[in-house]
């Protein structure tokens, strides 16, 4: 059934929540890519110019200390946000209590606020990511309406998405997610054969799982960037001081058994003595060598990716093959996403927020079909899982 979209809503004079994926890759206060906050224009617009209050709410990466605070501040996120619209935005550094209440009660019709970091919140027990109910109420309370337009963020059931709309009579879908689900939706649930998904970047255990269900689904699945240390070790070879899951060890061994050849790893990698573009760096065939740690993947593997892309009909790629935001270790990502660019009729998607991130950085993304702002969430939704920020969406 079709969901309620925030153009169903009459928004005039009401107080609207907006849940936005604002996670952007953010380094000492500066942003790297605007994509997520761009994507999610014309939400706001359309929300601030048919008179509403535009409340929006956003995580920005894993706040576990203290000091992660400093780094992960809404602040200079909210100041690009007031660039783009060419308006003031009230940034409010706090998630709850009586500042961020008065500001609310200050808002003028067609006003935007930003909210701080929901993920503030997890610091004091985990009441963001672990969905607490009194935290999803009284959000839920700042507001007349909600609309989730985080479709980056639909994959997890956190309190600023799917707790919000569990207080609420009716939750809106944005535009962007609106957009996202129509795209993602015509192009994975029947994708033409061959059917290739790519698979790196450095949520290793959060997205190792998804490759068993791609498994029936995908000819061909090639993995890379920091998913494919934690294979290298299910498979016996060294890896140094490259980046692993062990805990996910043997479910790596479970995929290497059930997908066959269907799965590619890497046959090759850039090696370096640290976590810098101009450490000490060379390319090694197998085993990683003790002492260093994989950083891209190396010429010979992106021979073997581009012979396994040749021909496919539809393409997913989330999650880097590499440390691209490092020059040294940018071939990898650049190559595949050249050879993914070059395919002929093929449906080429790119998710999540660093690839989107480093297809633009690279020059890739003007030769790919859909630049999708959801990483995590186009994989569970690939993979045919009914994500939960989108299930608390409204029907029409
Ligand atoms: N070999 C590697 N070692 C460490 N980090 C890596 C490696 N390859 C890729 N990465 C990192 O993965 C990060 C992106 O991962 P992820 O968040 O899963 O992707 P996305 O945001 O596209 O969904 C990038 O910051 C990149 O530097
Ligand atoms: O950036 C995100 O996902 P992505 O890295 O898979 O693109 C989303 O904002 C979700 O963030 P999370 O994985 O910290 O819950
Ligand atoms: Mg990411």
């Amino acid at each position: 059934m079709a969901k309620l979209i925030v153009s169903d809503l009459d928004v005039k004079d009401k107080k609207v929540l907006i849940r936005v994926d604002f996670n952007v890759p953010i380094k000492d206060g500066v942003i790297g890519d605007d994509n997520r906050v761009v994507a999610a224009l014309p939400t706001i617009k359309y929300v601030i110019e048919h008179g509403g209050k535009a409340i929006l709410l956003s995580h920005l990466g894993r706040v576990k200390t203290e000091d992660d605070k400093k780094k992960l501040s809404m602040r200079p996120v909210a100041e690009h946000l007031s660039e783009l619209l060419g308006k003031p935005v009230t940034f409010v550094p706090a998630t709850r209590g009586k500042e961020l209440e008065d500001a609310i009660a200050k808002m003028n019709d067609g006003d935007v606020l930003v909210m701080e970091n929901t993920r503030f919140e997890d610091l004091d027990g985990k009441k963001e990511s672990g969905n607490d109910p009194e935290l999803g109420k009284y959000w839920a309370s700042l507001g007349d309406l909600f609309v989730n337009d985080a479709f980056g963020t639909a994959h997890r059931s956190h309190a600023s998405n799917v707790g919000i709309a569990s207080n609420m009579k009716q939750t809106a879908a944005g535009f962007l997610m609106e957009k996202e689900i129509k795209f993602l939706g015509d192009a994975v649930q029947n994708p033409k054969h061959p059917f290739v998904a790519i698979l790196g970047g450095a949520k290793v255990s959060d997205k190792i799982g998804v490759i068993s269900n791609l498994i029936p689904k995908a000819d061909k699945i090639i993995v890379g960037g920091g998913m494919t240390y934690t294979f290298y070790a299910a498979k016996g070879l060294s890896i140094g001081n490259s980046m692993v899951e062990k805990d996910k060890i043997d479910l790596a061994k479970q995929i290497i058994k059930e997908a066959g050849d269907k799965l590619v790893l890497p046959v090759d990698n850039v090696v370096a003595t640290e976590f810098k573009n101009d450490a000490p760096h060379k390319t090694v065939e197998g085993d990683i060598p003790d002492g260093y740690m994989a950083l891209d993947i190396g010429e010979k593997s992106i021979d073997l990716f581009k012979k396994v892309l040749a021909g496919a009909k539809t393409v997913v790629w989330n999650g880097p093959m590499g440390v691209f935001e490092m020059p040294n270790y940018a071939n990898g990502t650049l190559e595949v996403g050249k050879a993914m660019g070059a395919l002929k009729d093929a449906t080429t998607i790119i998710g999540g927020g660093d690839s989107t991130a480093a297809a633009k950085q690279l020059g890739l993304a003007g030769e790919i079909t859909h630049i999708s702002t959801g990483g995590g969430a186009s994989l569970e939704y690939l993979e045919g899982k009914t994500l939960p920020g989108i299930a608390a969406i409204s029907d029409k």
